[in-house]
């Protein structure tokens, strides 16, 4: 947890006058729009990106791809073909990948874990860099793995970046272990580049259990869809196996799904204020982990309904604490904090221990800006202790982490006085942020006198 320095540009959050009533479209999700184009860059034909993300995290991963020799344009929406209805699209066209090249990973775990086996196959040395922050987060698994399954990879010991990947032009691979159990995209970026390994591999994680599973299905899902065949004889047990064959991929037509996690906070807008919000296109199945923000936030207080608008989320006007292991759906953890810090009664969130190597320490980071707050946060071995308790205005700072200035948001809208550190760091994931906010609330109904909670917890 760095960054905590004098803050820059403080955003006002803006505090909602009565139950928020909105409908929003929220951008593509992050973790498809990034696979999509790691799959369409590997195969055999020209493919399409549709309603793909346009954030820092994506952008980073597009100009990688291209570095490397990929072809990506993007298609306005109108030439991008019949029935595909909103937004554009990137057309995908790829190509023999070459070194020397150089790739900035700025913090983006995807790009940061996807694309060293990638650039294993170039035919050059791939020079990777990125933020402070990619120092620091965990790049072992990738490394190791990788050289193990015959790349070259000079890290000058640090099992980190900066680091250069030498391709060879081609990789053997093969059976390999891993412990993922500090990220999931250790195994997601072997599985994704695997089809294009002479062996394929197969990927035996070891260790405690493996985060976030639902992006491991979502690897798992998009590589069939790209004509993959991948056997995950043990998916989700203690000895997880995941085996993918070599074979030429697909170029597919894939449409982006809404990134459900960043529809977080506009559901939540809804839940502390006992107001209504759709978020539009939400998906009936989907590998996305914020899917579970159905279940989560009804626990919490309110209901919810699917139809073909969206999902519609109604808060009942009390705000529940919770106990939840959140393991599998680590990234939904600080809107969901912010809100059981407003609830009627205290919350335990566990299994989240690997967050404290994410974009920030995000349970150091929670605990101390809730508490700065009025709050009483504890942070336990692998999680937090919230008592609610009043809180009131101040700086809440968000250490480069998207996901800390949205759940700042979501205390704003009840908690008079809350001014968000660089919310512009919300580009990671989410540009239009702080404009989605402000329509949302534009469109506040501050009519239903009576059914907004008064945001002094009962415990
Ligand atoms: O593969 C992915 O797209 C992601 C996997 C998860 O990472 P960890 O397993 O490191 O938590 C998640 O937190 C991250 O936001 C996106
Ligand atoms: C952990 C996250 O991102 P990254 O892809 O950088 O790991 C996140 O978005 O919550």
């Amino acid at each position: 947890m760095t960054g905590n320095s004098a803050p820059s540009a403080l955003w006002p959050a803006p505090t909602a006058s009565g139950s928020v009533d909105a409908t929003v479209t929220v951008p593509g999700s992050k973790s498809v729009t990034n696979r999509a184009l790691v799959l369409a860059a590997l195969a055999s034909e020209p493919g399409w990106v549709r309603r793909p993300l346009h954030s820092r995290d994506t952008l980073l991963m597009a100009e990688g791809l291209r570095r490397l020799g990929v072809g990506i344009e993007t298609v306005p929406n109108s030439a991008s073909g019949p029935g595909t209805g909103r937004g554009d699209a990137w057309r995908v066209i790829p190509a023999g990948l070459h070194g020397p090249a150089s790739i900035d990973v700025g913090n983006a775990g995807t790009v940061m874990r996807f694309l060293p086996p990638v650039a294993a196959l170039a035919d050059g040395p791939v020079h990777f860099d990125g933020d402070p922050r990619s120092y620091e987060r965990p790049q072992h698994g990738v490394i190791d793995a990788l050289r193990a399954l015959g790349a070259r990879i000079d890290d000058e010991g640090r099992g980190s970046f900066p680091l250069t990947v030498h391709g060879g032009g081609a990789l053997d691979g093969g059976e390999v272990d891993v412990d993922a159990s500090s990220s999931s995209q250790f195994v997601s970026a072997l599985l994704l580049s695997a089809p294009r390994f002479n062996q394929g591999v197969e990927v035996r994680h070891t260790g405690s259990s493996v985060p976030s599973l639902p992006h491991i299905r979502m690897t798992v899902e998009m590589l069939r869809a790209a004509g993959a065949q991948v056997d995950t004889p043990d998916c989700g047990g203690e000895a997880d196996v995941w085996r993918v064959a070599p074979c030429a991929l697909l170029g597919r037509d894939m449409v982006v799904e809404p990134d459900l996690s960043n529809a977080a906070p506009f559901l939540a807008a809804a839940l502390v204020t006992g107001g209504r919000v759709t978020v539009r296109d939400w998906p009936e199945r989907t590998t996305q982990p914020g899917d579970a923000l159905r279940e989560l936030f009804t626990r919490m207080g309110g209901s919810c309904e699917l139809t073909e608008q969206g999902l519609t989320f109604t808060g009942s006007g009390r705000i529940h604490g919770i106990t939840a292991d959140l393991h599998e759906v680590g990234e939904l953890t600080p809107v969901v904090a912010a809100v059981a810090a407003l609830a009627d009664s205290p919350s335990e969130l566990s299994g989240i221990a690997h967050l404290r190597l994410h974009e920030t320490d995000r349970l150091a980071a929670l605990a101390k800006e809730l508490n700065e707050l009025g709050g009483d946060v504890s942070e336990t071995a692998d999680g937090l202790v919230i008592r609610p308790r009043p809180l009131h205005g101040g700086v809440f700072h968000t250490y480069e982490d998207h996901r800390l200035a949205t759940a700042a948001a979501v205390l704003g809208l009840v908690v008079e006085g809350v001014e968000v550190e660089n919310v512009a760091t919300t580009a990671k994931t989410l540009p239009e942020f702080p404009r989605m906010w402000a329509e949302m609330l534009e469109k506040d109904a501050g009519t239903t006198a009576g059914t907004a909670p008064s945001f002094e917890p009962r415990a």
